[in-house]
């Protein structure tokens, strides 16, 4: 499925934001594209506050894994139709509407807005501006004159009834201050306006305004670049040929802000800074007009829409391009179905199967996980229930039962916490430490170990404890944790990615392993993992004369697989 996230995606929690992570778990695979860096970060910032899922960036590729499906994330700003543009440059229609402007704005500068009739546009703000560039530039009284077309509103409310009789006070008052006769500085076209006059207008705007507070891409600038061009191989000033040079005054909240790197950006908030803007664009000496359009033109006239669709289906079938190998289950009801892709191989484990090979084996190993398998993740007591304490021990009273704790956690902590189950094997620190049962020594591992590296990280996770509110470091005997589950959820994460690439980049000749997991980012000696000692214990049942004929393992997360 091609999805894109709507582009002026706000910052969560609100509403729109739960339509939009409701919408990507009925994904079944997709490239997610959006217009802007703004949108991207609030896609993943909803799909990390309430799906729980991190992104990861490989490559420049961000991406998350949903389920087992690979979601590409990526800001592509759509573009314009050039095709259909520059038909409407070439239309006969086009030629008589301009004259009939240029004759109507003669003399004049025509600064222009285009813009639908809507609470978000910030229409009223651009005439504050317009209004205050009037007073403190006079030069510009007489000869600057706004033309603003605004699309008649598609919905209906008291916020927008307030705001379009605010915008009408403002025409008023601006053309009654600064109006003279046969000059009116505010033109305000409030109904639908035809492609060829809109064309007309832009061919005729010196500079064109956009002061949305919230937009999406927003291409009336691409459309007003591409008419000011005009048509391709028009050389002369007149007929079909633009004026080939132009001036934008563009928000910094719309998406195509950042792809126009010619235009002015403005907080349209800032009503003095807006007005600055527009004088500035309009008094700009002509060669700097003609260079920061032949910029602008060549950026909108090859990231145009085609180039846009082709860029998608490149992404999409890179992003898609592995889940052709893999199978997809439908797990779950009503709004719990969720679509998980697995491995072919993988096989749905059946609890009449496992109860069966259960109960024919002779030598078992049951190997558990601790934090997200015998005691939830969201838990506040991290401590073994009386329930999770008393069918371990069930467990091992069975003597064709070897069964293991293998955690990250601390050997301490996990000898205290089921000291009430003697017969229970603990591998703790991912297997650096093993004991076999609660009357046997504690055994380390092996290999000759060297902690110089702790020397290294501590003071880099030192420097990220104390820049973010909430986290701490864990000191185990042979790692070094970093905890953010107490610190705001998306600065914790981010925190979290940019120390695991310091860490990384630090520890770079060192013999450990880097690696993020729920809310933590640990590093640990290279050589320890809970696959290796889950090796080891298989190893150790064989030598005892019991190779297992039956092995369980349960787990939570990656470092368990
Ligand atoms: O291998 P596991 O049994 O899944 O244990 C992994 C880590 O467990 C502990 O961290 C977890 O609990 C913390 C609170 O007690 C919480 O802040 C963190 O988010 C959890 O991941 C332990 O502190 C770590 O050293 C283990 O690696």
């Amino acid at each position: 499925t091609l999805a894109s996230v709507p582009p002026p995606l706000p910052p969560p929690p609100p509403l729109a934001t739960v339509a939009s992570t409701a919408a990507l778990g009925r994904r079944t695979c997709s490239p997610t594209s959006s217009s802007s860096r703004r949108s991207s970060r609030h896609f993943l910032s909803c799909c990390s506050r309430m799906l729980g899922i991190e992104y990861q960036s490989k490559r420049g590729y961000i991406e998350l894994d949903y389920f087992g499906r690979t979601v590409g994330i990526k800001i592509m700003p759509v573009g314009v139709h050039m095709g259909q543009l520059e038909l409407g440059l070439r239309l006969p229609d086009r030629e008589w509407r301009l004259s009939e402007l240029q004759r109507q704005f003669q003399g004049k500068t025509v600064l222009l807005g285009v813009d639908d009739m809507d609470i978000f546009k910030g229409i009223n703000l651009k005439l504050l501006a317009f209004e205050n560039m009037l007073r403190t530039h006079p030069k510009w009284q007489g000869r600057a004159v706004l033309v603003q077309i605004a699309n008649p509103a598609r919905g209906r409310g008291k916020d927008l009834e307030a705001i379009q009789a605010e915008i009408e006070e403002s025409c008023q008052r601006i053309n009654g201050d600064f109006g003279q006769s046969g000059y009116s500085p505010v033109v305000f076209i409030g109904r639908d306006v035809s492609s060829v006059e809109k064309i007309a207008y832009y061919t005729i705007a010196e500079c064109v305004v956009v002061t949305a507070v919230r937009d999406g891409m927003n291409l009336t600038p691409y459309e007003y670049v591409v008419c000011r061009q005009g048509a391709p191989g028009s050389q002369s000033v007149s007929e079909v040929s633009g004026p080939k040079k132009s001036m934008l005054v563009v928000s910094e909240f719309i998406g195509c802000s950042p792809s126009l790197s010619g235009a002015i950006r403005v907080n349209p908030w800032n009503i003095e800074a807006t007005a600055e803007a527009m004088n500035e664009a309009i008094s700009m000496p002509e060669q700097e007009k003609q260079l920061r359009h032949e910029k602008h033109y060549r950026y909108v006239r090859s990231h145009d829409v085609a180039y846009w669709s082709k860029s998608f289906i490149i992404d999409l079938e890179r992003v898609c391009k592995d889940h052709f190998k893999r199978t997809c289950w439908g797990i779950g009801l009503g709004f719990g179905f969720r679509v998980v892709a697995l491995d072919p191989h993988f096989t749905k484990l059946n609890m009449d199967s496992i109860i069966n090979a259960y109960e024919l084996s002779e030598s078992r190993a049951i190997l558990l996980d601790y934090d997200g398998t015998l005691v939830p993740q969201t838990s506040l007591n991290k401590e073994p229930s009386p329930q999770v304490l008393s069918i371990i021990n069930t467990l091992c009273s069975d003597s064709r039962n070897i069964v293991f704790l293998v955690s990250g956690r601390d050997k301490d902590t996990l000898g205290k916490w089921f000291s009430s189950c003697p017969r229970l094997g603990i591998a703790a620190e991912h297997g650096y430490f093993l004991r076999w049962s609660r009357e046997e020594e504690w055994q380390t591992c092996t290999q000759a170990l060297d902690f110089g590296w702790m020397q290294m990280a501590k003071p880099v996770m030192n420097l990220y404890t104390e820049a973010t509110d909430g986290s701490y470091i864990e000191a185990k005997e042979s790692a070094l944790v970093w905890h953010h589950q107490d610190a705001d959820l998306g600065f914790g994460s981010s925190q979290a990615k940019e120390m695991l690439d310091h860490l990384e980049s630090v520890l770079a000749n060192e013999p450990v392993s880097v690696k993020s997991g729920q809310f933590i980012v640990e590093v640990k000696p290279q050589g320890i993992s809970k696959g290796i000692v889950a090796e080891r214990i298989l190893a150790s049942v064989k030598e005892r004369g019991k190779q297992a004929d039956f092995l369980l393992c349960i787990g939570d997360d990656r470092s368990d697989e």
